[in-house]
């Protein structure tokens, strides 16, 4: 079995640099994606909220912990805090509805999924009217670190970041923490290769975690990063598929990767991508690939005062 290397995060906790996405993974299959992937060797499982699958994931968890496949402690399981809940009061209560649902005790990591935040209504957590306008709410995102450090505190997490923050924002936290970030979750792939931010993350000891790793093939956007002409002739190259060669290179500038696939053989084949190196001068290749090509944009909300994607 292919060995995950690790990140050590700046509380000491270690991640693994691979793991697996699950937005849009079906309720209906991803308990099974879920258990064929621990028994792949994947160790580090990405969640949410809003993916409203925790409870069909953490039942594929539950049943490899019960086969003794692997222990609690062998696994890092992230979850994150959505838009509604982030008035301090409402962080501790979100998390355990989490955990609940993933039927754990702890998370590994819990982020703040994003900077701005939206109202709380019952019944409708995407928080839209009926004309489909997003309902946002003014909670500034240092009362909501407030409510993330509480989880520590309580035991419920193991460390706190965040998701889809630029540097300013990223600062402002600092500015505040009595518990620092550990991670910075944001889109990144070829295409946006999320340099400026990535330096500056990693020169404030905050990991990164690349999402939309693989370009979101699943979108339907005219520029589909795995049919780029430059990754398919590298991954000729080095005997992969632009897939593995996509991921193999955040996992070579030190950024973790978390992939979502529910197809088994893309498991096997995102999971295998530690048995070469891409040369320096095929990462530079890649890099320039770059053309700042965010697909998840949020592009409604650009007037909030907490929007991220205006600056690096
Ligand atoms: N913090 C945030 O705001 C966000 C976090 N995320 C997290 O990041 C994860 C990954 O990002 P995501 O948006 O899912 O995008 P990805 O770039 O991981 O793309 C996932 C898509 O790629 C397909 N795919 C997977 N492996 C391969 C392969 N080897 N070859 C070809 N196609 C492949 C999947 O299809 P199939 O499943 O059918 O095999 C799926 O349609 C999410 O699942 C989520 O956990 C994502 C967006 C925002
Ligand atoms: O995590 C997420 C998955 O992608 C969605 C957009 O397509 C985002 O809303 C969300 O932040």
């Amino acid at each position: 079995m292919n060995k995950v290397p690790f990140i050590k995060f700046n509380n000491g906790l270690k991640c693994p640099i691979f793991g697996l996405g699950t937005w849009k993974s079906n309720p209906g299959e991803v308990t099974q994606v879920v258990k064929d992937a621990i028994d792949i060797g994947y160790r580090h499982f990405d969640c949410a909220f809003i993916y409203e699958n925790e409870k069909e994931i953490g039942k594929g968890i539950k049943e490899k912990l019960d086969e003794g496949v692997v222990k609690r402690e062998d696994l890092f399981i992230t979850s994150k805090l959505w838009n509604t809940k982030h008035e301090k009061e409402k962080v501790l209560p979100a998390i355990k509805a989490s955990l609940k649902d993933l039927g754990l005790d702890y998370l590994d990591l819990y982020l703040v999924h994003w900077p701005f935040a939206f109202q709380e209504i019952p019944g409708n957590i995407w928080a839209k009217d009926e004309k489909g306008h997003w309902l946002t709410s003014d909670v500034d995102f240092t009362e909501t670190w407030k409510g993330m450090e509480e989880c520590v505190d309580n035991g419920l997490a193991k460390s706190i970041g965040v998701s889809n923050f630029n540097t300013k924002q990223i600062q402002a936290v600092l500015d505040i923490a009595r518990i620092k970030p550990v991670n910075n979750q944001i889109e990144c792939y070829p295409y946006l290769n999320q340099k400026k931010l990535i330096d500056f993350c990693h020169a404030h000891d905050i990991s990164v975690t690349s999402y939309g790793p693989l370009g979101r093939p699943f979108m339907d956007n005219s520029l589909q990063l795995l049919d780029d002409p430059v990754l398919m002739q590298i991954s000729a190259k080095y005997n992969k598929s632009p897939a593995q060669v996509a991921l193999r290179y955040q996992v070579q500038r030190n950024v973790i990767v978390i992939p979502k696939t529910i197809t088994k053989s893309r498991l096997h084949e995102n999971f295998n991508i530690f048995d070469f190196n891409i040369s320096t001068e095929d990462m530079k290749s890649i890099d320039e690939l770059d053309r700042n090509k965010r697909l998840v944009t949020f592009s409604e909300l650009s007037k909030h005062k907490h929007y991220p994607f205006l600056e690096d």
